[in-house]
């Protein structure tokens, strides 16, 4: 039990020095699960559905691979000099229930389950699964927010229109939130996207509906700086929810994944990236695509892992949190002009 900075006792996550990280069954961070706190301002929800996939299938064993990948995280995140379990309750509310052979169903009953965690206070980060699950998480969102603003990490656009003559797929997510009205198209991005398309018209399509791209080769050419200050320009303060498909990182950082792209963002730039997000009005956020079976020593479960405890990190400090320095190193700043006096010791 820690307390938390309105005085509310908070449960966070087991004691690594006291229970080795390998024992015990296994929550996100070795959290606690929901029905063991007496609210949640924060959850990792598992949606594992694959039936959307349009290559190799196995995304639906994503959620808990990233579970286990997550034991070795510890509480405090220097990069913001954060611990977001001590901000507020964290907890790992399970898996939803979607229909593997019943995509429409599948998706609606993920919108209602979503929605109902969101109304009950609880913010979400979203374990994939493919990222069909996309929709009916933007769905919930804007049931809550109205048209959000979007941060979309992957290799591919998803933005095409069927495959099979099949509306609802991993391909398609962003299209069909756009014709839903649920994404706001002032506020639409698209990070580290590469690889062959089929025709220019993807990329026509993709601009009609207000999406801007910051390509893979634009973060290794203007760096991660430069790419945040585009993103916050952006997406300013609207309602902000990032989905981040896995396949964004090269297979080199990410092999375990269902449809992947040569050329792609490391981790570091990655991480990074998402730690410039710092004080966004981020309301939700999903990592998707996660295959374990194509994995090789839990690279892509740590990266996935790594991304969600940024995640949570970034929705635990809120919206407005003022700019931070990370507790070591040379950087200037996790975002926002240099911030020395939140710096342990000071030290550079
Ligand atoms: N969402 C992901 N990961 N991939 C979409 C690939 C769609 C295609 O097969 O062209
Ligand atoms: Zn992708
Ligand atoms: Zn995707």
């Amino acid at each position: 039990m820690a307390t938390g900075p309105d005085g509310r006792q908070l449960v966070g996550p087991v004691n690594a020095a006291k229970t080795p990280r390998w024992a015990g069954l296994g929550t996100f961070a070795r959290l606690p699960r929901i029905d063991e706190v007496e609210h949640a301002d924060l959850a990792v929800v598992g949606i594992p559905f694959d039936a959307g996939v349009s290559y190799r299938s196995g995304a639906r064993f994503g959620p808990n691979h990233v579970r286990e990948s997550s034991r070795l995280l510890r509480p405090f995140n220097p990069a913001q000099s954060a611990s977001p379990f001590a901000l507020c309750q964290v907890a790992d509310a399970g898996d939803l229930v979607a229909n593997p052979f019943d995509i429409s169903e599948a998706i609606d009953a993920i919108a209602t389950d979503a929605s109902e965690l969101i109304g009950a206070g609880t913010k979400l980060v979203s374990i994939g699964g493919d990222h069909t699950i996309a929709l009916p998480l933007l769905r919930a969102a804007h049931r809550a927010h109205g048209p959000v603003a979007l941060l979309h990490f992957d290799a591919h656009l998803d933005t095409w229109d069927t495959y099979f003559g099949a509306e609802y797929t991993h391909g398609t997510p962003f299209r069909r939130a756009h014709e839903e009205g649920l994404i706001d198209p002032d506020a639409v991005m698209h990070v580290g996207t590469r690889g062959p398309l089929y025709g220019t018209q993807d990329l026509n399509d993709d601009e009609r509906f207000g999406f801007g791209i910051v390509s893979s080769a634009d973060v290794m050419r203007r760096g991660v700086d430069s790419v945040v200050a585009v993103l916050r320009d952006k997406v300013g303060d609207r309602p902000l929810y990032v989905s981040l498909d896995i396949d964004v990182l090269d297979p080199a950082h990410a092999p375990g994944t269902g449809t992947p792209e040569a050329g792609g963002m490391t981790s570091r730039e990655t991480l990074e990236i998402l730690r410039g997000l710092r004080g966004l009005n981020i309301v939700g956020c999903d990592v998707v695509e996660v295959s374990p079976a194509y994995d090789h020593a839990e690279l892509t479960g740590i990266a996935a892992a790594h991304v969600v405890y940024e995640m949570l990190t970034l929705l635990a400090l809120g919206p407005g949190a003022a700019p931070g320095s990370p507790a070591y190193g040379i950087s200037e700043t996790t975002y926002g002009e240099s911030a020395e006096q939140d710096k342990p010791g000071g030290r550079v």
